[in-house]
């Protein structure tokens, strides 16, 4: 039995099958590959483009989905051994068993509550559903986002072609709240994988991604010829970009403290991705998971111009989660 979890458990080879699959499915969208197979997709966060795109995923391979919202289920306890005298009324090891009994595969969305990345880190949510669960689980974005890593590279691909060799400037963003960093340690590693050369433009040291996610990222890198290099620089950061791919996150440093002791200085605004900076690329494409702040975090200009993929990567959201899905439970 296979999970879908992260990239790092994928060969680039199987990433390219999934991204050839998904190009097959986006020319011809109905089949029967997962005809009579029920799938649980549970959400502790908010989604639009998650939500819509795996159900109606699943209905166009024949098979079934249920939405569950957290709030709408049982609060749930993933330490191992806990004394569930606080707020938790059930523990994972019987909700991932019960729900492998009626469903085929189950789908989890559970981001870090930022309160210890120690702990966070390991992904405790998603880690606990892999343990007591019988049937493949698809990660919808915990501390890493391998369905936006496909969708990302699926638009890459259609606009530069191979991307071995290409330059990707993945950018920090100003944005008021500190966000959760899974899209970009997932952009990183998706990039790496075919053999990009990344360059991680940041505001200082403080805002590096944590480094086990470096670390990947640097040995995908090296595997394909290819480099991971970090700048605080923008001007340099920019140039020779044929890719601008922007994200905001929180200083993992920050973790735990009080929001009010966690606010980003209004000077980062400067961060924001610009038609003066996309001038200095090699007519790079842009974009961006979404949902976004205009004008926060790209000016209308960027993300309207010709060279905006954000819809194709949203798009491709479809299609390359019914791959994912025809690799785990299709027939
Ligand atoms: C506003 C917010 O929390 N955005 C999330 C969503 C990522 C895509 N699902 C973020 O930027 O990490
Ligand atoms: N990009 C993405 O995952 O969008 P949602 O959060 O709307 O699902």
């Amino acid at each position: 039995m296979r999970h879908f979890l992260t990239t790092e458990d994928w060969t680039k080879q199987e990433i390219e099958a999934l991204l050839e699959d998904a190009r097959a499915l986006k020319a011809a969208p109905q089949s029967g590959r997962l005809r009579g197979k029920r799938c649980a997709l549970l959400f502790f966060n908010p989604s639009l483009r998650t939500r819509t795109s795996f159900q109606v995923g699943i209905a166009d391979l024949g098979g079934t989905s249920v939405v569950l919202d957290a709030a709408g289920t049982w609060p749930l306890e993933v330490e191992p051994g806990a004394i569930m005298d606080g707020e938790a009324e059930e523990h994972v090891a019987e909700a991932a068993r019960v729900l492998s009994t009626y469903v085929d595969l189950i789908a989890i969305r559970a981001f870090p509550k930022f309160e210890d990345w120690s702990r966070e880190r390991e992904d405790p949510i998603l880690a606990g559903f892999v343990k007591h669960a019988t049937v493949p689980i698809i990660n919808m974005e915990t501390i890493v986002h391998p369905c936006q890593e496909l969708a990302m590279l699926m638009a890459l691909q259609a606009r530069h072609g191979d991307l071995a060799g290409k330059n990707l400037t993945l950018t920090w963003t100003y944005h008021p709240k500190p966000l959760n960093t899974a899209v970009a340690n997932s952009a990183l590693l998706a990039a790496t994988k075919m053999g990009m050369n990344v360059t991680l433009l940041c505001p200082s040291a403080e805002y590096m991604l944590d480094e086990k996610f470096m670390e990947a990222g640097r040995g995908l890198a090296a595997a394909e010829g290819a480099s991971v290099r970090v700048s605080h620089d923008i001007e340099d950061a920019y140039r020779g970009a044929d890719a601008v791919y922007a994200k905001s996150w929180g200083r993992l440093d920050q973790i735990g403290l009080p929001m009010e002791e966690r606010l980003t200085s209004d000077d980062l605004r400067r961060f924001i991705v610009d038609e003066d900076k996309m001038a200095l690329t090699n007519i790079a494409t842009f974009s961006h998971c979404l949902p976004m702040r205009r004008n926060v975090k790209a000016t209308d200009a960027v993300v309207d111009g010709p060279n905006s993929l954000i819809i194709d990567e949203a798009e491709n959201r479809l299609h390359v989660q019914k791959a994912v899905l025809s690799a785990l439970i299709g027939s």
